[in-house]
């Protein structure tokens, strides 16, 4: 590696280099339209993160490689380069960088040394950076047109900076937010750093431990990747129909941002300049959260509205705090309310895990989808879905394309099939049974899936013959359950998991609990091109064992089972568990709930991909099936409770 460097050390081309970003990125907002003109000469705009978080912007040529980026990082930062990698969402560039878009965000980590709590958080120094960097104050990533109203928001945020009002930081949530303001005080956006999130380097509430790119609060969702996900949901929630603030991913530079240095997470005495990239999200003015009120207020199409959009994005942090309410004033419109649904950075998850969702007992859930709720689901196009956020979020990961789709066909599915959205919920959500988390039901669909197109050499003779009913095995390693027996997809669904003894304790799916551990960490070797940075799934035997915290909320009632989870998440600032951050720093392996995956979709290529979601289809029948009588037992029961009253 260092021979490669010798071109570069050579003063000449060190001055290159140290030109390239002096290079004008002047103006303050529109850099993508800048660059335009430039994209066909090959010249884009980047900015490069490191894991500790500092930021550098920087214009490339046809001509660069990752070597001549890092070296440019290592002049400007003093940010050790060795052993390193440059990534972009899953791709860890070489030599070729031409995948890599204008203003995309990279990242550099370290191979080998520190991707650990030991990682010392080296902070930007402040002037000299802004002198080389000189892009504006706030620059919009992506030249999405729904991004029209984040310009003006961004203009009025630079505006205030410049005549001095100061950003508010944010107390409450686990992560690093601040308010920007506009000229007359008022909050116009919030911005979220990355490096700024739970775990991540620098955290301002002690919740520190991680570099960039490991796997954060949630394992699927990685450490400083939760900004994209929130444009994402933004970008998803087309025609405004749940209500998703306006939200772009931006590069924003400003003192009053966190910057934590050293091994312990400790702050330093003077505020710089600092350069990160954040999500920036319109403010919007509200009365309370969801969890400050009883919900029979809120207008059953709202409720639907926000329960497809965390149904299609697989939301995993859908609780009370994230339900912003505003009253409505006007004449006729007493007691109405308007939900606007907030922090979407748990969203499309690397792999299916347990959802939340807030909404899932409020009765409102229950009652049928409207026909125009119908038709906006049908509607729906998870291929135009994942080509649109390929276009606008280029560094988003192959695997939570993979979420999407498979949860927007299966809400497709569900939804003309006649299920409400309280049943796609629970069938989406876990079950906690004998101390052992169980697969949800859509899980168990998937796992099936895979195990069809696994053993589809074996079985295609029998099920391609004549009107048998599809049959697959149940492969499970203990006594008590026939091994040999067959059974139908039908019967499979009619039984319950635990029936099977299928918790994950009991039985061992060829395809059963799976940890994800990241594996970016490939030595770069020189001349090969761009490849693959996925994530990989482990074998049950190194099995994550259920955190104190993860336990603790399985074992609860749904009820308590909320408070506990909005008290985790901080969406009350006065709950026990936030009051206590003042008492030192957390650190990652401390406070990480482990969440395990019973099923793995990243893994499949393009053709397993297409054939395990025709399996999926026609697996889901018999599911949906399953679950209606579930649901009118329930029912059933309910008015025979009701009637033994009288
Ligand atoms: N778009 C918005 N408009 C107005 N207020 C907002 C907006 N987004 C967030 N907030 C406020 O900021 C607080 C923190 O935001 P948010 O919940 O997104 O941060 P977080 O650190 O991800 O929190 P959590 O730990 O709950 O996941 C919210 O509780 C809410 O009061």
């Amino acid at each position: 590696m260092i021979s490669s460097c010798h071109s570069l050390d050579s003063p000449v081309q060190t001055q290159m280099a140290v030109a390239v970003f002096k290079s004008p990125l002047g103006g303050e907002y529109h850099g993508s339209q800048r660059m335009e003109g430039k994209q066909s000469t090959g010249r884009r705009r980047v900015f490069v993160q490191t894991e500790t978080g500092c930021v550098l912007g920087m214009e490339l040529d046809r001509s660069d490689n990752a070597h001549t980026v890092k070296r440019r990082l290592q002049l400007a930062l003093n940010f050790p380069i060795e052993e390193s990698s440059l990534t972009f969402g899953d791709k860890v560039l070489k030599n070729d960088l031409s995948a890599v878009r204008n203003d995309s965000p990279l990242l550099l980590t370290r191979n080998f040394l520190h991707r650990s709590s030991s990682t010392p958080c080296l902070s930007p120094t402040g002037k000299e950076i802004q002198q080389r960097d000189q892009s504006g104050l706030i620059e919009i990533l992506g030249r999405s047109n729904s991004f029209a109203k984040m310009k003006q928001l961004v203009k009025e945020s630079v505006k205030a900076i410049k005549v001095g009002v100061e950003p508010l930081p944010v107390h409450s949530g686990l992560g690093g937010a601040y308010y920007f303001r506009n000229s007359r005080g008022e909050s116009v956006a919030i911005v979220k750093p990355t490096d700024e999130e739970p775990f991540a380097p620098n955290n301002p509430k002690g919740f520190v431990g991680k570099a960039l790119g490991q796997p954060g609060l949630k394992r699927s969702v990685r450490v400083g990747e939760t900004g994209f996900r929130e444009v994402a949901a933004y970008l998803l929630d087309y025609d405004h129909f749940a209500n998703v603030p306006p939200t772009a991913l931006v590069k924003i530079t400003h003192s009053v941002f966190n910057v934590n240095d050293g091994v312990n997470g400790n702050k330093p005495q003077k505020k710089n300049q600092v350069s990160k990239i954040a999500s920036f999200q319109q403010f919007i003015p509200h009365d309370f959260d969801a969890g400050d009120h009883g919900t029979s207020s809120f207008p059953v199409s709202a409720v639907h509205r926000i329960g497809i959009l965390d149904i299609r994005i697989f939301n995993t942090d859908r609780h009370a705090g994230n339900l912003l309410v505003r009253k409505l004033d006007g004449v006729g419109r007493f007691g109405q309310v308007e939900l606007i649904p907030i922090d979407h950075g748990l969203c499309l998850p690397e792999t299916l895990e347990d959802p939340y969702f807030e909404w899932i007992h409020w009765p409102q859930a229950s009652i049928p989808f409207s026909d125009d709720e119908l038709e906006y689901i049908e509607n729906l196009d998870p291929a135009e879905d994942c080509e649109m956020l390929r276009r606008e979020l280029p560094m988003i990961r192959e695997a939570c394309l993979r979420v999407l789709v498979l949860c927007t066909v299966f809400l497709k599915e569900a939804a003309s099939y006649g299920l409400c959205l309280a049943e796609i919920g629970e069938m989406m959500s876990r079950e906690f049974r004998s101390g052992e988390e169980e697969p949800s039901e859509l899980e168990v669909v998937c796992i099936e899936a895979r195990r069809l197109i696994a053993d589809r050499e074996e079985f295609s003779p029998r099920t391609d013959s004549g009107d048998e009913p599809f049959q697959f095995d149940i492969d499970c390693d203990e006594t008590g359950f026939d091994f040999s027996s067959k059974v139908t997809a039908e019967d499979y669904m009619t039984r319950t998991t635990s029936q099977y003894g299928i918790g994950a304790g009991n039985c061992r799916f060829a395809l059963s609990k799976l940890e994800e551990s990241i594996d970016e960490e490939e030595e770069e070797s020189e001349g090969e091109e761009s490849e693959e940075a996925s994530a990989v799934f482990t074998t049950p035997e190194r099995l994550p064992s259920i955190s104190k915290l993860s336990m603790s909320l399985k074992t609860t009632t749904v009820g308590e089972k909320n408070q506990k989870l909005q008290k985790f998440s901080g969406s009350k600032p006065e709950s026990g568990y936030v009051a206590n951050r003042s008492s030192g720093h957390r650190s990652a392996t401390e406070q990480l709930p482990a969440s395990m995956s019973f099923v793995k979709l990243a893994d499949l290529g393009e053709e397993e991909w297409g054939l395990f979601l025709e399996k999926f289809q026609e697996l889901l029948y018999p599911a949906f099936a399953k679950r209606k009588s579930v649901t009118l037992g329930q029912k059933q029961r309910q008015r025979l409770g009701t009637s033994c009253q009288f």
